[in-house]
């Protein structure tokens, strides 16, 4: 079906902007959509205590979803985390204890408030959390309401655990149990709040088509899939990840200033594809920005940049980070505001969150290397806590890493 043939407004931006990789029946659901407002999912399990760049796709495509008047679900997979996604992996995930699963799930939960509107009215957004039906499940009436309609030989021809098997990696009846759950998630959320669309990366087709005929067979009703396109940069990696680990959205794992230069470092071929995907810029803006060249490709990285963290962490602190990368402070250097140093911060995590890297782990080894200087002075001791005694200049400190990384850190 070509784009042009869409007639409803959200698949109609979805396609032009490069969301939509596979849906279930694609015409159906433009009829539906162009008929009345609908309510969608998608679902995020509790792995980590941030999301990072590889779930902001799908959480555009809510935002868009709420934009075009229907009501998006978020679900937070506080029971499937217990059993651990095998989709598209070599090997099981590790078990994650109940504590870990709710300190995570605590992670994670912010980051939706910033794209989407909680605010009630018939596209006010919801979460719910699947432990809430997923815990009172009872083991021989699931098997006769759900394992009846489920076929093992189709579950054992899925792409998404066909590399396993074809490995000869064990997938234990644990992780077998996981698209069931996910399935008997989309009945339920059809169930309680309407829901016929379900939302996923291009790995979840699988577990979503299962969702999709379970209610087509045990409620007599339709219900649609659709899946955004596993995004690889043009060098070939998974989007979202890079050498160092995940790009998180939670401010505590990655600065805004981190971020920021995330989207900065956007290689020349994608910087048109990650405009359409992670801002709200204008199509015909975005035609302009991508044929720019050399030098002038810069300005749309930057727009890149400023108008992406602007979404997830506030405009101001985009453009202050937008300033900082531009070398706009009193020595020409960027400054970072790390609220902590009024009280006191570890050097490992100054130095982490001044740099944006990765993790701390990485900040304790480039100190343990002897790459860190504060005032000039080397940092040695990687626990040693800086406070406000090191702002000595104007109120900033100044610190390095390696040759070339310099910034100004302040407490406000
Ligand atoms: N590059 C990407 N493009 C599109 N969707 C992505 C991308 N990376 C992740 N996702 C979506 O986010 C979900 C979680 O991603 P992933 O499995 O990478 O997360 P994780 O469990 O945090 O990571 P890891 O694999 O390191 O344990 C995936 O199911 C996928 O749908
Ligand atoms: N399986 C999804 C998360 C998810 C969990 C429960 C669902 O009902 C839907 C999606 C993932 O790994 O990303």
């Amino acid at each position: 079906m070509s784009t042009d043939a869409l007639r409803s407004d959200f698949l109609r931006i979805a396609s032009e902007r490069g969301y939509v990789h596979q849906c279930t029946d694609l015409a159906g659901l433009d009829a539906r959509l162009a008929a009345g407002p609908l309510a969608a999912y998608v679902g995020y399990d509790c792995t980590a205590d941030s999301l990072h760049v590889g779930h902001l796709i799908s959480i555009m495509l809510l935002r868009l979803w709420q934009k075009t008047g229907n009501r998006p679900v978020v679900l937070i997979g506080g029971g499937t985390t217990r059993i651990g996604d095998p989709s598209f992996r070599d090997e099981s995930r590790p078990l994650l204890t109940d504590e870990q699963i709710e300190a995570n799930k605590r992670g994670i939960r912010g980051a939706f408030e910033k794209f989407l509107d909680f605010g009630g009215g018939p596209a006010g957004a919801i979460e719910v959390d699947n432990a809430t039906w997923l815990d009172e499940l009872r083991y021989i009436p699931l098997l006769r309401d759900v394992g009846v309609h489920v076929s093992v030989n189709r579950m054992l021809t899925l792409d998404s655990v066909r590399q396993r098997l074809e490995r000869e990696h064990s997938l234990t009846f644990l992780e077998f149990n996981y698209m069931i759950l996910q399935a008997y998630d989309f009945r339920e959320l059809f169930r309680r709040h309407g829901v016929v669309v379900q939302m996923g990366g291009s790995d979840q087709w699988g577990n979503i088509v299962m969702g999709a005929d379970l209610i087509r067979r045990t409620d007599g009703a339709e219900a649609f899939g659709l899946t955004v396109p596993l995004l690889t940069t043009a060098s070939g990696q998974k989007m979202g990840k890079t050498a160092q680990g995940a790009v998180w959205l939670n401010a505590d794992r990655l600065s805004p200033f981190g971020y920021w230069q995330f989207w900065r470092n956007t290689e020349d071929p994608d910087v048109g594809r990650f405009l359409r995907l992670f801002t709200e810029v204008p199509i015909a803006e975005i035609a302009r920005l991508e044929r720019l060249e050399g030098a002038e490709l810069n300005a749309a990285k930057i727009t890149l940049a400023t108008e992406a963290t602007a979404l997830l962490h506030g405009r101001a602190a985009a453009e202050a980070a937008a300033k900082a990368a531009a070398g706009e402070s009193t020595a020409g250097l960027p400054v970072v505001v790390v609220p902590e140093l009024a009280d006191g911060i570890a050097a490992f995590a100054l130095v982490a969150r001044a740099f944006g890297l990765a993790s701390n782990a990485e900040a304790r080894r480039q100190i343990r290397g002897g790459g860190v200087r504060l005032n000039d002075a080397p940092v040695t001791d990687e626990a040693a806590v800086i406070g406000p005694a090191a702002l000595t200049e104007d109120g900033a400190a100044r610190l390095s890493l390696g040759r070339k990384r310099q910034v100004l850190v302040r407490a406000a």
